[in-house]
């Protein structure tokens, strides 16, 4: 029987109030999400770290004072492996998040340790961003390094319209719509993870990966002049991000006297964004801008389609020619799937 491990990577959260300044620390020194040079990143990143920390840890002490993230990975992990096992196959889940344990290192060890015969990377970001999917894949290869783990890996790249994902999506949206309906006709509001533009601009396919998310959905939805807009959510610091922005589309919401509907679609599991964020922060806003009805979808989580297309998407990077290798502009993206990461 083959040894396959799926490494499933993600951001990771503060597993305890006191990891929230930690977390956040290791979060600002990336170089994929605070463009400046090492010998200011260090210092700075202290800094940001120090004044957002007090922030941070009021949102996590509204869902227990840590993140569900782990917890809820571990979840899909298990239904993953379920998913993937087979006459020839024994699959194993391991979790490698970028800013908080488990770290790369970590998993990277358990792999080495379990003796796995290939390994499959799985980013739980459907859509692809240099601040995301590369940063993980950059710290993965570095664990490798250090470790000597040299067993092949291959990549499943980025599925912004997998069929699974949308399946899941459009099941879950299609039931808050019409919960909705009874206030009017409710308005869609795909809302994503935000981004400094400066990265959009210097070739990040993330927010073009949202597009076709939102657009593959509401085709599948097949609801004829649906009301629906792509939005971005969670800025944090001064510089200009992608809009529009949830909150101004709330308040829009609310100037035009809609029933909303949030979904977000670039998170697969519930964490801060949506517990927080989301079902607390937007729902109080729309309360105070006037939106007659508010609902928030889940995430897709455990659910069996999107766990389906997660396997199919496995499958077929193990039978992929390529393994990756090297970074290319700022993307690691193997050249089987060359074009689907890029407009
Ligand atoms: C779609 C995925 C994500 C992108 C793109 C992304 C970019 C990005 N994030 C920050 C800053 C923060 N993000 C925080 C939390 C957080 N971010 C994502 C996902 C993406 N981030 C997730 C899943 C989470 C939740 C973690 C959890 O609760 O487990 C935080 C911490 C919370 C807070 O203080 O608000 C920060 C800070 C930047 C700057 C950025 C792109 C440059
Ligand atoms: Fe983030
Ligand atoms: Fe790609």
């Amino acid at each position: 029987m083959k040894k396959l491990a799926v490494v499933l990577l993600n951001l990771g959260g503060p597993d305890s109030p006191e990891a929230v300044r930690p977390f956040l620390f290791n979060l600002f020194r990336d170089k994929s999400i605070l463009r400046v040079p090492a010998l200011i990143r260090w210092p700075l990143a202290a800094f940001i770290a120090k004044k957002r920390a007090p922030v941070a840890a009021k949102i996590y002490a509204l869902i227990g004072g840590r993140s569900p993230l782990v917890p809820n990975t571990e979840i899909q992990a298990r239904a993953l492996e379920i998913a993937l096992g087979d006459a020839q196959t024994q699959a194993r889940c391991f979790i490698a998040m970028r800013y908080w344990h488990p770290f790369s290192i970590e998993a990277a060890q358990q792999v080495q340790e379990w003796g796995a015969d290939e390994i499959v990377l799985l980013p739980l970001y459907p859509q692809w961003s240099t601040t995301t999917t590369s940063s993980s894949l950059r710290v993965w290869n570095e664990a490798c390094a250090t470790i000597g783990l040299k067993t092949p890996a291959r990549i499943v790249c980025c599925y912004p319209t997998e069929a699974g994902f949308i399946q899941a999506e459009v099941a879950k949206i299609r039931t808050a719509l019409n919960a909705a309906r009874s206030y009017g006709p409710p308005r869609l509001l795909f809302s994503a993870h935000g981004l400094p533009e400066r990265i959009v601009k210097s070739g990040d396919p993330y927010q073009w990966q949202c597009e076709q998310t939102a657009k593959a959905i509401v085709a599948a939805l097949d609801m004829p002049g649906l009301d629906w807009v792509n939005c971005y959510q969670s800025r944090v610091g001064r510089m200009k991000w992608i809009g529009p922005s949830t909150d101004d589309e709330l308040h829009r919401a609310g100037a035009d006297k809609v029933p909303v509907v949030v979904a977000p679609i670039a998170f697969v599991s519930e964490h801060s964004e949506t517990l927080v964020e989301i079902e607390i922060e937007y729902r109080h806003l729309a309360e105070e801008v006037g939106v007659p009805y508010f609902a928030r979808v889940d995430t897709v989580g455990a659910d069996a389609a999107f766990i389906g297309g997660l396997a199919s998407l496995v499958r077929g990077a193990r039978v992929a020619s390529t393994q990756v290798t090297s970074e290319r502009g700022g993307r690691i993206c193997p050249p089987n799937f060359a074009g689907c990461c890029q407009r």
